[in-house]
């Protein structure tokens, strides 16, 4: 069995986190030989709450699962971390959008980014999950200089998880079977869920997704419109955001940085160098594989002038956004 490795998830006693644990220390992200030793982060007034996801890790007896460290101190909690899952974060209510969050949330991200610079392993590889998550990364990441920008990501896996799964219900095949969906840009509602390069594998062959459905107006409006606002519309119907799917993806997300990709794209938010156009230093969502724990964005796709308003649109956000933070981390 490998040393333990020592992985932090902010926001532990609340909804994310409540699924996340489990998933984490039971071997779903890092591996059935890996033994992990979780660090809990959240505010001293949820530290009640807290100990009670403690007792619940302790009584569901895990293997894996070598130590568990509840703390309301951030150094403490990002001490020589391998992993950080930064969900801890005020979620948004019914109405607003997830840039409203932002001056809420993105003083958070500079701390941890503080905190993290100063006692993490300089090659822990960070998610973020808080919203408005690839600001919040972004900023997490300029406050944190001694670590590499590559090792800062913002979470569109949930996302892209709805696509692959709208698109299986569409074509009446086990979701597993759609790959290679795209999300372009923003965890927000300008995000482009692009299903021009997917693959469906069918009667044993595999085959492009735009032929296999033969509706081009059902690509470019329901599916990239259910995909956009399914948030929005767990939240209507839950009056909570989502959270066992969120829990999944942001495992998804670390065991594929973590374990690779094999023949899959993924899509992660990125610190963008300018690929395909994008503005530079915004985190942005491109599809990337992932071999030997680097991640790598997915070169040569060709983008139609359709792909390019969308990608142009979720930019733009993205760098007022980054504007917007800057603004908020000054004072
Ligand atoms: N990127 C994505 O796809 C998704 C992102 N989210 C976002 O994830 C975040 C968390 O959502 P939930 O777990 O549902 O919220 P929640 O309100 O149930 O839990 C958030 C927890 O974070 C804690 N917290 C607040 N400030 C903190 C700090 N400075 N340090 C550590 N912990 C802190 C709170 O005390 C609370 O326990 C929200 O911002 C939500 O919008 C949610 C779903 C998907
Ligand atoms: O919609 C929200 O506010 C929570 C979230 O990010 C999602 O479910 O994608």
């Amino acid at each position: 069995m490998a040393a333990p490795i020592k992985v932090v998830i902010t926001g532990a006693a609340g909804q994310i986190a409540y699924s996340l644990v489990y998933q984490v220390a039971s071997g779903a992200v890092f591996g059935p030989a890996q033994p992990v030793v979780l660090h809990l982060l959240d505010i001293a007034p949820m530290m009640g709450v807290l100990e009670g996801v403690v007792m619940e890790l302790a009584d569901s007896a895990l293997p894996l699962l070598a130590g568990v460290v509840p703390t309301a101190n951030p150094e403490e909690a990002f001490r020589d971390v391998a992993a950080a899952f930064l969900v801890g974060a005020m979620p948004r209510k019914e109405g607003m959008e997830r840039k409203d969050l932002l001056s809420a949330n993105v003083r958070i991200f500079k701390e941890q980014g503080q905190a993290l610079d100063k006692v993490a392993r300089k090659d822990v590889r960070v998610l973020v999950v808080g919203n408005p998550a690839n600001t919040n990364a972004l900023i997490c990441s300029k406050y944190a200089p001694s670590i590499p920008k590559e090792n800062f990501t913002a979470m569109t896996r949930l996302d892209q998880n709805r696509a692959q799964s709208q698109l299986a219900a569409k074509l009446g095949v086990p979701v597993q079977d759609v790959k290679n969906v795209i999300i372009w840009g923003n965890h927000s509602s300008t995000q482009f869920p692009d299903a021009s390069n997917a693959i469906v594998k069918i009667g044993g062959a595999d085959k492009p997704v735009p032929a296999a459905i033969n509706d081009d107006a059902y690509l470019k409006s329901t599916f990239v419109s259910t995909v956009q606002k399914r948030g929005a519309a767990v939240i209507a119907a839950r009056k909570m955001s989502s959270a066992l799917s969120a829990a999944k993806a942001a495992s998804d997300h670390m065991r594929d940085w973590f374990l690779g990709t094999g023949d899959r794209w993924v899509s992660m938010g990125v610190v963008s160098d300018g690929s395909y156009g994008t503005p530079k230093d915004i985190v942005f969502s491109f599809p990337v594989t992932v071999s030997n724990g680097k991640w790598k964005i997915v070169e040569g796709l060709t983008i139609s002038d359709f792909a390019r308003q969308q990608l142009d649109i979720t930019g733009k956000e993205l760098a007022e956004e980054k504007q917007d933070a800057l603004d908020v981390c000054k004072d």
